[in-house]
């Protein structure tokens, strides 16, 4: 899907740029250490920057577009914890003039850029006439043009990235826990700047949108489903209240520790069944290399395109059953024992690929997502106008067209 995107693969990044990438998420995502610093960036995000923006809006009254929202924390988040960089795309706490956006700076630039670059990047595929698109490149026309001057405004600044990096790591040796860092710290081979560009940015692609859609399209489902919203906060009560002082990976009263977040059974349940029907990469599609056969035995050829729709095998009956269009989170709990989560084939459960692509963030996108859902129903109810039906928009990852407009409410008991 994404073969052309800033001038070469996004996910689908080759050669040098993947191996990279690869050796990175198995050097690091196995780490209890990178474990730790994901949760620890994840937890002070949401409680310098997304719950007190949250408690703003209960206080004022007006209505937030969760989406939004939701995209700038991740963006904040994925940049942490990818690089150590903070583009400030959610306001700090005292520091909010406006909670529209935090920064005027080549932060936000760099932000608005990436969101054109991907929005373009999608719109080659929707010409009438395949390939269009190459003839505007050519001319160096429309959105072509705009195309290539997102691409050279978030290379020009992935590149900075990179390079105080390596300043950094001459002059004073490496300490730093982000994932790139550690990574090229630990490293004896040397990789060019532009593959360590492109690893930038792959993770930033698949940081930024994934989890937001997630959650976006979770809370409007929960919106209308008070049994499931209130199956999570007991969950959430219960491990609060087993909570033991001075134990736990976050320095905090507030939030909740890895430990803590492994026992939310059905918060898990909830998410996962949320992301069986509204997958944020909705279709994904590769292009085949060598000749081979899949496993149903339809023959493939080199040069193919080859698509799956994650969002219609969601919705399978062959797969999930005749209840597959339903939202039930118990589908994934063991049926013996009723509260503990159970894992399907990801060959079944496509939403994060399978085999030797599989996302390699999943698990900090559970960190994430479940440390969220935990913390904000915890406190907060997010009350979305009953009558509210979001247009699902075309784009790398399933979004609403309209974002998701939520009023604050604090909870009452
Ligand atoms: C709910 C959240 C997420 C979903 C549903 C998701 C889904 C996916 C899917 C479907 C792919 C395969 C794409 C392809 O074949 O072209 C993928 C790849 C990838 N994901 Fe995720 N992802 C999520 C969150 C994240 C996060 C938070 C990160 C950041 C650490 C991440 C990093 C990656 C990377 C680097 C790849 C490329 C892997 C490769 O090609 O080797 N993902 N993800």
């Amino acid at each position: 899907m994404l073969h052309d995107f800033l001038g070469r693969g996004i996910f689908n990044v080759d050669g040098e740029a993947w191996r990279v990438q690869r050796k990175a998420a198995s050097y690091e995502f196995t780490t209890r250490s990178l474990r730790v610093f994901v949760a620890q960036s994840v937890h002070l995000e949401l409680h310098s920057r997304l719950l007190p923006l949250l408690r703003r809006a209960v206080r004022s009254g007006h209505l937030i577009d969760l989406q939004d929202t939701l995209e700038r924390y991740a963006f904040d988040n994925i940049c942490r914890v990818a690089f150590d960089h903070d583009p400030r795309q959610l306001p700090d706490d005292g520091d909010a003039k406006s909670d529209s956006r935090s920064t005027g700076t080549a932060s936000r630039r760099f932000a608005d850029s990436f969101h054109d670059a991907a929005n373009l990047s999608v719109g080659r595929f929707r010409y009438a006439l395949p390939g269009f698109w190459k003839i505007k490149k050519a001319l160096n026309l429309g959105s072509e043009r705009r195309l290539s001057e997102s691409i050279a405004m978030v290379h020009g600044y992935a590149d900075r990235i990179i390079r105080s990096r390596l300043e950094e790591m001459s002059k004073q040796g490496w300490e730093k826990h982000d994932l790139l860092s550690s990574f090229m710290a630990s490293q004896s081979d040397s990789y060019s700047e532009t593959a360590l560009r492109d690893v930038v940015i792959s993770f930033l692609l698949a940081g930024r949108e994934t989890t937001s859609s997630a959650l976006t399209w979770f809370f409007w489902l929960l919106s209308s489903r008070p049994d499931v919203e209130s199956r999570i906060r007991d969950e959430v009560a219960a491990v609060r209240a087993r909570r033991t002082h001075g134990h736990g990976d976050v320095d905090s009263k507030v939030g909740f520790d890895l430990d803590e977040l492994r026992e939310m059974h059905y918060v898990h349940a909830a998410i996962t069944e949320s992301l069986r029907l509204y997958p944020p990469v909705p279709v994904n599609s590769l292009n085949v290399q060598a000749a081979d056969v899949l496993l149903d035995g339809t023959a493939v050829r080199p040069g193919w395109f080859m698509s799956y729709n994650s969002y219609a095998m969601g919705r399978m009956e062959s797969i999930w059953g005749e209840d597959a269009k339903e939202f039930r989170p118990e589908r994934w709990l063991d049926k013996a024992e009723g509260t503990l989560f159970r894992p399907q084939s990801p060959f079944r459960y496509v939403a994060f690929h399978a085999g030797p692509r599989i996302c390699i963030g999943k698990e900090m996108a559970y960190i994430q997502m479940k440390s969220i859902v935990a913390s904000v129903l915890e406190e907060l109810e997010l009350e979305v106008d009953g009558g509210y039906s979001p247009r699902q928009v075309p784009s790398l990852t399933l979004r609403m067209a309209e974002g998701l407009p939520v009023r604050v409410k604090a909870r009452v008991n």
